[in-house]
């Protein structure tokens, strides 16, 4: 089960879809710091300088939020530089660490005591992805749109230069697609799974397929949103792909039909799986477990669905 920190202590708990008429609304990131590069602090104000294992990441491999930052890290090849812990897929006192799953740093058994570390009278949900500072002892940010911005930029001085997920020249273009994307497709489907009335189900479910056909379109004749390289545009689009048949189908109701019956769109994410460093931090095992062990107000059998025997990603050409 899910919850929260009150002035840092925890409490089981679920959203309050009642002063939105059963419209599920995403509460906003609280810890919202910037690294910078190292040549850009030469005032020394900048509280948080890019160096390299200074930083650690803390993510769950079903999220597709902290998946967008697991991407970033292993396009730039910032692996040596930026540590991460992975936590439980399945939902205890919110998100967990085990033997297996340990948090490296401090040992903590769940994330919320991370938070609690961070600001001990901390008020808020327990959100991954977490960008955390060694030496500080703080959480830097908790969003993921603003952790792939640094990541892509701030560590060029250790990372592959030669990919940029944020062109100068096109950053209106990858702006406009993301807040497109973002309402209605990677937002859309938890707007469709969390909503409470029947309503707001239809209202999400019906935008999420007109832009998931707007896409589709869009991607005749073109292998990426943007460009003719993958840009920060298509990862994020990618990671709520990479969930849609398995688990947004069935588990959040997005079933007018899959991504695999979207021929455009099957091909686009089986572009981007393929792109050397992505399979590796894609895991269906702690997607489906995730998702559907950890909502018992939508699978109270808590089973996880056996299939689908082959998705479209790893279908042979
Ligand atoms: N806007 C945030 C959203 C992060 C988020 O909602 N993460 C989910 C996992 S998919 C979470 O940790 N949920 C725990 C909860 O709501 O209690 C981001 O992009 O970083």
């Amino acid at each position: 089960m899910s919850g929260y920190l009150d002035h840092g202590k925890w409490r089981d708990g679920w959203y309050d879809t009642a002063p939105s008429k059963g419209q599920f609304v995403r509460t906003t990131s609280a810890f919202r710091h910037r690294i910078v590069p190292p040549d850009a602090a030469a005032d020394g104000e900048e509280r948080f300088i890019a160096e390299p294992g200074r930083y650690h990441l803390y993510v769950s491999l079903a999220c597709p939020w902290a998946h967008r930052t697991l991407i970033v890290r292993a396009l730039k090849k910032l692996e040596p530089v930026i540590s991460v812990s992975v936590v439980e897929p399945v939902m205890t006192q919110g998100w967990s660490f085990s033997d297996a799953l340990p948090d490296h740093l401090y040992r903590h058994q769940f994330l919320h005591q991370l938070y609690a570390q961070a600001d001990p009278s901390y008020t808020g949900r327990i959100l991954v992805p977490v960008l955390w500072d060694r030496k500080t002892s703080s959480i830097v940010n908790n969003e993921s749109s603003e952790i792939i911005r640094m990541l892509n930029g701030a560590f060029e001085h250790w990372a592959d230069r030669s990919v940029d997920l944020y062109p100068a020249a096109l950053r209106g273009d990858i702006d406009e697609i993301n807040s497109f994307t973002y309402e209605a497709i990677n937002n859309g489907v938890y707007r469709c799974g969390f909503a409470t009335t029947q309503e707001a189900y239809e209202e999400a479910y019906v935008r999420l397929f007109a832009a998931l056909d707007d896409i589709e379109r869009r991607l005749e004749g073109k292998d990426y949103l943007v460009g003719n390289r993958p840009t920060e545009a298509d990862w994020r689009l990618f990671t709520t792909l990479i969930r849609f048949d398995a688990v947004y189908y069935s588990h959040f109701k997005c079933n007018r039909n899959r991504i695999a019956d979207m021929p455009n769109l099957a091909s686009y994410a089986r572009r981007l799986y393929r792109v050397p460093g992505i399979a590796a931090t894609v895991d269906m095992d702690h997607i489906k477990r995730h998702y559907f062990m950890s909502h018992p107000h939508i699978n109270p059998t808590r089973i996880v669905p056996a299939g689908p025997a082959t998705n479209y990603f790893d279908a042979l050409d």
